[in-house]
């Protein structure tokens, strides 16, 4: 499309393997090959496909809506964020979605009571973009309309997702917050809740040194008058296996280092000490994080929980658990007597052990039973199996993991029952926090999952903007009906499809005791051998690669089968309800009767599909508004913006999608006066007589045969591409005209310099002639100075005449002292005007 508005000299964006995209010039065009001399002076050789035509035209600032740019493409929309970033402008709009680009620096003044009362009730684009202006946006379409809204915030790890939610939360409780109620409000125990989530759901990963290990969906209830009046929590899929597995530099989450930092007599209290001697701390040489005090924030953690309703008592039990779950990790086995058996491996050990089941306020011995033993029921008998020490470390861990979740799903339960539902509430606005598409060397189930959700996201947004692009045209009336759209449907449905989907294949071979990841993989290949978005990668016997909106990734099964299986060990089920502390147990429960008979499977990955689909409904039901982050460097460092790491992240998260659906509609519109003031040239004859805009935009558009273009009420809506059609021809006709120009003023200077030449020549010539009738011959020999025209001359006599002089000066100009003098002057009188050349 863009070739053919390429010509010689068009300002063009060509690819770059280390910028994305460069600028230059295009000096020479050959079949499908162009010369691009670049900006840095190289020549660049592209094919005329992957060569985009750049705005020479663009603010030097940028604009601060992405629908604004002449040129909708990739190079563009990197240039404009680029652009803006380095000014500080980390907002941008891309129509109504919000870009934002961490900082990756605190920048108060954007944050502020002042910012906030700005924003209160201001049009949305009219001051810059900002994520108050969506909230605003959600919360008046909400007094409005009296319908619920939702902001969902994605973008990859460390991109900004958490502290951009906690800002709409703000902005939120600001709107809707009691002014001079102190204490524990609603909105104060709605924003407190984020500091005591973080504590327990968050941890430092390579990413980002507070990385939410959880997706959050905030539902903020309102009343008729717009007040809070009430708010519910869900969370999805925290990352277990970060309780007992973590790797350099990463930490466990953050709470574990809190309690090692807290007060003198909890730490005894709890027999705890240095986070280096325990192992689910010390797997990692990283414990403390820059500019973080964990003793402090151990406190505001408590101070946060106090207000989130979380009782005293209830805080002792919670880190009485956290600090158990340390002690359990230090529990050591070593080979028992008999085969396939172990005990416990040394004091050290059964120290830890004993101080497991103390704060567990649990019996040791059945503790350690729980840890290195099964018991199986047949119909005959019941077998007690013993564990070797591998085994026993497995389930060591898998109970480590099991209390650890649903330790924070007791907090989350907490905070939503202490906060408060409001059963009458009229309407709500939900804010979506959660992970981005994720892509790792190696790929597991967690990064399954939430590559899944990113494609059910991914359906919603495509589905929205297509949705607001068809009101848009449907508003200024004009005709739509022919804009394809391309769905993810298929993604979705090879994974989630029931039956036949991956999902329902790895809930199958969960439940056949003889199936191994190598049986499940195999089962896939089998299925999908025809499925265009699987694919079995050459020399992999259970990996397998999906092709998602956002790129391949290739996930490996090995560990899906065991990921999969949502169950408490029996035992430590067992254990844990016959606590004697009321909180341990009541994370327990005893399963009721039913249940624990009946074979009804359960499995991680359908629950977690089921939680989606009602994430999906909620939403749907819902006005959306989307904020993407951006991680604008891998430092984690203010002021570098990597366009490649940006492109690909703009990728994944739909909005070069956005782009391409706007793309294949209409997504140049200017309104028909800005029409004619950037086009009006081509036909001036138009602009001259006395059309209606709306009628001279048409005869324009009609004269340079532009065709598919649509004229709504009040804009021209340009295919693709028309743009750079116009803007070439428009190029093409100001270049004439400034040839034009460019002649006309070498005529008139060459005409200036033949006149006085003739001027000059006929001067000489004249006096040439006088010479002739006067016997004197004339030369000339050089102009005197160059401050006058006076030129010195020559004459000598060539008759008998009396006195001739034999040279003589003359000066044509008035200020010249030198005047012709002697006796040619005063006999002819000529001299004078021979030499006033
Ligand atoms: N608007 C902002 N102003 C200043 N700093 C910011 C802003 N947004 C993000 N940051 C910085 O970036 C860091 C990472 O942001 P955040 O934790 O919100 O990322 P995230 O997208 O939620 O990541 P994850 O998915 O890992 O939880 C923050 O700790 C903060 O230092």
């Amino acid at each position: 499309m863009a070739s053919v508005n390429i010509i010689v000299g068009s300002h063009v964006w060509v690819e770059d393997p280390k910028l994305a995209w460069k600028d230059g010039e295009v000096i020479k065009i050959h079949g499908q090959d162009v010369h691009v001399k670049t900006s840095d002076g190289k020549v660049v050789v592209a094919k005329i496909a992957k060569v985009f035509p750049k705005d020479t035209e663009a603010p030097p600032g940028g604009v601060d809506d992405m629908t604004k740019l002449s040129y909708l493409h990739e190079p563009g929309v990197l240039q404009n964020l680029a652009t803006r970033y380095e000014l500080n402008e980390i907002y941008t709009y891309t129509g109504n979605i919000l870009i934002a680009v961490n900082p990756f620096q605190r920048l108060p003044h954007l944050y502020d009571t002042h910012m906030m009362e700005q924003y209160k009730g201001a049009a949305f684009g009219e001051l810059s973009p900002h994520v108050f202006a969506v909230a605003d946006v959600a919360y008046r379409a909400m007094i409005n309309e009296g319908k619920s809204n939702s902001i969902l915030v994605s973008g990859e790890s460390g991109a900004g997702k958490t502290e951009t939610t906690k800002m709409l939360m703000r902005y939120l409780a600001h709107l809707g917050g009691r002014s001079g109620v102190e204490g524990r409000t609603v909105e104060q125990q709605v924003l407190e809740s984020n500091p005591v989530l973080e504590a327990f759901g968050n941890a430092k990963t390579v990413r980002n040194n507070n990385s939410s290990r959880f997706g959050k969906f905030v539902e903020i209830q309102f009343d008729k008058s717009g007040r809070i009046s009430g708010a519910a929590i869900r969370t999805y899929l925290l990352e277990r296996s970060r309780v007992c597995q973590i790797s350099n530099p990463e930490r466990n989450y953050h709470c574990f280092y809190l309690l090692c930092a807290a007060p003198a007599e909890e730490v005894e209290r709890y027999k705890l000490g240095n986070p280096k001697s325990f192992h689910y701390l010390n797997q990692s040489k990283y414990y403390e994080l820059d500019g973080v005090n964990d003793a402090e924030e151990y406190l505001a953690t408590r101070r946060a929980m106090d207000i989130v309703g979380i009782s005293e008592e209830e805080q002792d039990a919670i880190f009485r658990v956290v600090a158990a779950i340390l002690h359990l990790g230090n529990v050591e086995f070593a080979k028992g007597e008999e085969i396939d058996s172990s005990v416990i491996k040394d004091e050290q050990s059964r120290f830890h052990l004993n101080m497991t089941a103390e704060l567990l306020k649990c019996d040791a011995k059945s503790l350690e039973d729980a840890l290195i033993t099964r018991v199986m029921v047949t119909p005959e008998e019941v077998i007690t199996r013993t564990l070797d020490p591998e085994a026993a470390l497995g389930s060591r861990d898998a109970l480590a993991k099991t209390i650890y979740s649903r330790l924070f799903d007791w907090i989350v339960e907490k905070i939503n029952i202490s906060i408060g539902q409001d059963p009458n509430s009229k309407s709500i606005i939900g804010v979506l926090d959660i992970y981005g598409f994720e892509s790792f060397k190696t790929n597991s189930f967690e990064q399954f999952c939430i590559n899944f959700t990113n494609e059910k996201l991914q359906q919603h947004f495509n589905q929205h903007v297509f949705k607001m692009e068809q009101e848009e045209y449907e508003k200024e009336e004009i005709n739509w009906s022919y804009i394809e759209f391309v769905d993810n449907q298929d993604v979705l449905d090879l994974i989630e499809k029931k039956p036949g989907g991956i999902i329902s294949l790895l809930d199958e071979a969960c439940m056949f005791p003889k199936s191994t990841h190598e049986t499940f993989a195999q089962k896939l290949y089998q299925t999908f051998t025809k499925n265009k978005r699987f694919i079995k990668p050459k020399l992999s016997r259970t990996s397998f690669t999906i092709s998602h909106y956002a790129g391949e990734v290739t996930y490996q099964a090995d560990l899906f089968l065991d990921k999969n299986k949502d169950y408490v060990v029996a035992e430590h089920q067992v254990l844990l309800t016959a606590s004697k502390c009321t909180f341990v147990a009541g994370l327990f429960p005893p399963l009721p009767e039913e249940s624990s008979k009946s074979s009804k499977f359960s499995s991680i990955g359908s629950r977690f599909k089921l939680q989606l689909q009602s994430l999906m409904e909620t939403l749907s039901s819902t006005e959306p508004h989307y904020i993407r982050c951006v991680k604008p460097n891998n430092s984690l460092k203010p002021c570098i913006f990597e366009n490649l790491n940006v492109i690909q992240q703009l990728r994944c998260g739909g909005v070069l999608e956005a782009i391409r659906i706007s793309c294949a509609g209409y997504p140049t519109r200017r309104t028909f006066y800005e029409f004619l003031l950037r086009f009006g040239v081509l036909a001036p004859e138009v602009l001259a007589g006395s059309y209606d805009d709306k009628v001279a935009c048409q005869m324009i558009l009609d004269k340079k045969g532009l065709k598919g273009y649509q004229m709504g009420k009040t804009k021209v809506f340009l295919r693709a591409g028309q743009m750079a059609e116009l803007d070439a021809r428009r190029a093409e006709v100001l270049g004439n005209a400034a040839k034009i120009i460019q002649r006309q003023i070498r005529t008139y200077i060459m005409r200036k310099e033949f006149v006085s030449l003739r001027q000059a020549a006929i001067q000489l010539q004249s006096c040439w002639r006088g010479s002739c009738t006067w016997p004197c011959r004339l030369f000339l020999l050089q102009k005197s100075s160059e401050s006058c025209d006076h030129y010195s001359v020559w004459l000598e006599a060539t008759g008998s005449q009396e006195g001739a002089s034999k040279s003589q000066n003359g000066c044509k100009g008035n200020r010249c002292s030198q005047r012709s003098q002697g006796q040619a002057r005063k006999e002819g009188g000529r001299t004078d005007m021979a030499v006033a050349i």
